[in-house]
Parts: structure tokens; sequence; C-alpha cells
């Protein structure tokens, strides 16, 4: 907490307008929810271009520097931000490319009412917009040994350029072959308490003994590849998914038998006797769970491996003729520097002039944000941006920027 520079005291006093720059810096800008002035932007001895976010109090008079979750966005050369539905503000970047420039700081979203309960502090979290429809992550639960990933495993070899896996981090040693980075990031059990404790996590359990958990850039990174992600996590682990604003899809996997599982867990060979043990035990319970929580939309047997894969990729809409077309990323196309956003119930006209999007002049840019999914943590989905090429032509001429 600190005093307001007077920079702001002198907005407020002459009446900033809603989302835009503050005045007396160029850019930072100032969006109002209630008492609050939400500042994005240089502040105090800040870098100007840095997009830190401070809280203004206004019945108190009070600056405050909020817990900031979520990947915050690199500097930019100036932004533009308008207030959404009372939870999050819509940021756009100055001079960045299409893939980068649309931003969501979230002030009153579930996920940060939630991440303010339980850390006690004030919250807001970051979350980019990232555009078309790409499909809902997938988490992938079952009792150790059931065979998660190697159906995984075998999804990602067939359809590289569709899924991307969620790298979890674990308090477990490697097993012979596993590479840090890769198969999970592992970690000290203090350092990854501390980063539990600092809201890196979208969930994490304690699972046969070890820490495992999913941090919030695991499942960023892929959704920034354009990727449908995977999460291999436990039943608790899917349970605190489940409850979050991840819209995610769930599946259990069944053994055919506890025998069976036993046989495969053994021959895999990868744990000590006392382990097996124990994660035979525990999968009693977790199947008891994942038939009846409700918490899974789907439950698959993996008894024979083939046909169990092929029931796997007919609930991701696998089976029939599929053309993969990874995303294709603008190259060149620049955000305009000059900008002026308003908004129109769910569509957000952004005036501008490119001269890398041939007109220069009465030029808009249509940001369509009703089918928008997801958010922190994690990405929000679902974004659709048109130029309109004339505005004097009447609003035909929809063309897609690709
Ligand atoms: N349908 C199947 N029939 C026979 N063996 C299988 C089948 N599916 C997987 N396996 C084998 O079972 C063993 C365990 O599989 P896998 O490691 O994929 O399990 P998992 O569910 O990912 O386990 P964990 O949760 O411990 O990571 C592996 O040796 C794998 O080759
Ligand atoms: N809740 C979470 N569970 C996870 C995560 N990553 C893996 N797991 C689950 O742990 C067990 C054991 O895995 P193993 O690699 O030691 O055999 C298995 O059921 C995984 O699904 C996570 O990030 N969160």
């Amino acid at each position: 907490m600190g005093e307001a520079p007077a920079f702001i005291i002198d907005d407020l006093q002459t009446g900033f307008l809603n989302g835009f720059d503050l005045k007396s810096q160029g850019c930072a800008t100032a969006t109002v929810i209630g008492n609050k002035a939400y500042l994005i932007g240089g502040v105090n001895d800040e870098p100007t271009l840095s997009l830190g976010v401070h809280i203004f109090d206004q019945t108190r008079g009070e600056l405050v520097s909020p817990l900031v979750l979520g990947t915050k966005p690199t500097p930019c050369k100036g932004h533009s931000a308008v207030l959404l539905n009372e939870d999050r503000i819509l940021m756009i970047k100055r001079g960045s490319v299409p893939d980068d420039c649309i931003w969501f700081l979230e002030v009153d979203t579930q996920f940060v009412r939630e991440q303010r309960k339980i850390l006690g502090t004030e919250v807001v979290a970051w979350s980019k917009g990232v555009r078309g429809n790409a499909d809902k992550p997938v988490v992938i639960s079952g009792p150790s040994g059931v065979g998660k990933g190697t159906l995984i495993s075998m999804l990602m070899k067939e359809f590289p350029s569709m899924f991307g896996f969620s790298v979890s981090h674990t308090t477990r040693a490697p097993r012979g072959m596993e590479k840090d980075g890769v198969h999970y990031h592992f970690t000290e059990r203090s350092a990854m308490e501390r980063e539990i404790e600092d809201g890196k996590f979208l969930e994490f359990a304690a699972v046969h003994g070890n820490l495992y958990g999913t941090s919030v850039e695991a499942v960023e990174v892929v959704a920034d590849a354009g990727k449908r992600c995977i999460l291999d996590i436990d039943v608790q682990g899917a349970r605190s998914v489940k409850a979050s604003s991840l819209d995610a899809m769930f599946i259990f996997v069944c053994p055919p038998s506890m025998e069976e599982l036993e046989k495969r867990l053994r021959a895999r060979g990868t744990e000590t006797e006392e382990q097996v043990q124990k994660r035979l035990r525990n999968a009693q319970t977790e199947i008891e769970q994942g038939k009846s929580s409700g918490i899974f939309d789907h439950i698959l047997y993996n008894d024979n491996l083939e046909e169990c894969y092929e029931s796997l990729k007919k609930l991701l809409g696998l089976d029939g003729n599929i053309t993969t077309s990874p995303k294709a990323s603008p190259k060149g196309v620049e955000f305009p520097m000059d900008l002026a956003i308003s908004k129109i119930d769910q569509k957000i006209i952004i005036k501008c002039g490119s001269p890398d999007l041939k007109t220069t002049s009465n030029f808009r840019i249509v940001l369509d944000l009703s089918s928008l999914k997801g958010g922190a943590p994690g990405r929000t989905r679902g974004l659709d941006f048109y130029a309109i090429e004339s505005f004097s032509n009447g609003l035909n001429g929809f063309n897609q920027l690709s």
C-alpha cells in the first residue's frame, strides 16, 4: 500500500474517462469499477512501457499493488483498455502482432474471487486472448498403471500439431528415461510449496506420497502454441480443475480388473514393491471416485489398447476425416499504433489505420467477444477479429484477418 502519485490525483480531480490514457502518463490507463481505479502501465518508478497493475482505492485515497497472477504481457509501445462486464478489462497492445495484442485483466471473475479468498490479498489475473475456436483442454485421470501415459503418447504421436501436453511439476524423483521439462518439471518440495503459495498452480495434490501439480503456465504454453491441452492428473487434481474456471473435458480411464492393473504396474518395473503396493491401494479409491464422483464426462475401459485408443479418438472427434490445420500465425501485420476503441454489446470496434493493412483510412477492426471461453488461469479462447474495409461502404466487406 502506498500514496497515490500526484498525477493520479490530478487525473482523478480533472476526471478521466474509463480505459483512457491517464493524462499525465502517455502509457498508462485507468479503468474505474465501483470505487476502484485499475491502473495499467508505468506508475511510480516503473518503466513506462511495462504493464504493471495498481489499484487506486478512491474512497481511501490509497494505491495498492495487487498480487498479479497469470503470465504478464510483455512491455509494449502503448495500450488501450476498456471495461467488459464489470469483471475484466480488455487491453489491446499497440504495435503488436495479432497473436499478442489482446489481453484480459481479470479483476473480479470467479477465479480472481477464489484466489482473493485463498491468498487473503488483493488479486488480479492476466489471461491472453487466443484466436479461433481451439477445443477445450482434456483432463485424463485413472489409477497408476492403467495406461493414461501410453494413450496420451499415441495421441501426441498421431496428431502432433493438434495436441500439447501440460507438463506437471512433481517432487518425485525422475525415472530412468524421464527428462526434466518434458515429462515433468522435477522440483524440490520447498520450492513447489512456495510457488503454490504464490498462486502459480492451477491445481496440486499429494499423490502416492509426492506432490504433483499443474502450473498455470503449463496450460498457457500449450494454448499459446494453438494446441489442445492434455492434462494427465489424478482424481483430486481433476476435482480441483472441475471447480476452477478452466472449461475442460474430463475422461476417466479404468482397468479391466485389479489383477490386470497390478500386472501392468509390475511389468512397467518403475516402482519399488512398497510403491506398487501403495499405488494399488490408492487405485481402489480412485476407481470408486472416478466412477461415482460426477467429475468425469466419460469413462473408458483400457482392456485392449488399440480399441481403447480408438474410443478415445472418437470422444475427441478424431474418428472421421481429420483436417489438421495448425493455427495460421499472421506475419508482418502489426496491430496499429493509433487506436480508439468503443464497445457495442459483445463487439469492440477498434478504429485504426495501419500501413500493413493496405487501406489506411476509415479502417475499423471488429473484435467479436460473443464466443469467449476459458480465462485465467490459462487463456481466454474463442476470439474473433474482422477488418471492416470501409465504413463509407456500409458494414459489408468483412475480411477475417489471417
Ligand atoms: N491396454 C493395455 N494392455 C496391456 N498393457 C498396457 C495397456 N495399456 C498400457 N499398458 C502398459 O501398462 C504399463 C502402464 O502404462 P502407463 O505407464 O501408460 O500407465 P499410467 O496410467 O500412465 O501410469 P501412471 O499414472 O503411473 O503414470 C505400461 O508398461 C504400458 O505399456
Ligand atoms: N493432481 C495431479 N496429479 C498428477 C499430476 N501429474 C501427474 N499426476 C498423477 O500422479 C500419478 C502418478 O504419476 P507418476 O508419473 O508418478 O506415475 C498419476 O495418477 C498422474 O495422473 C498433476 O500435475 N496433478
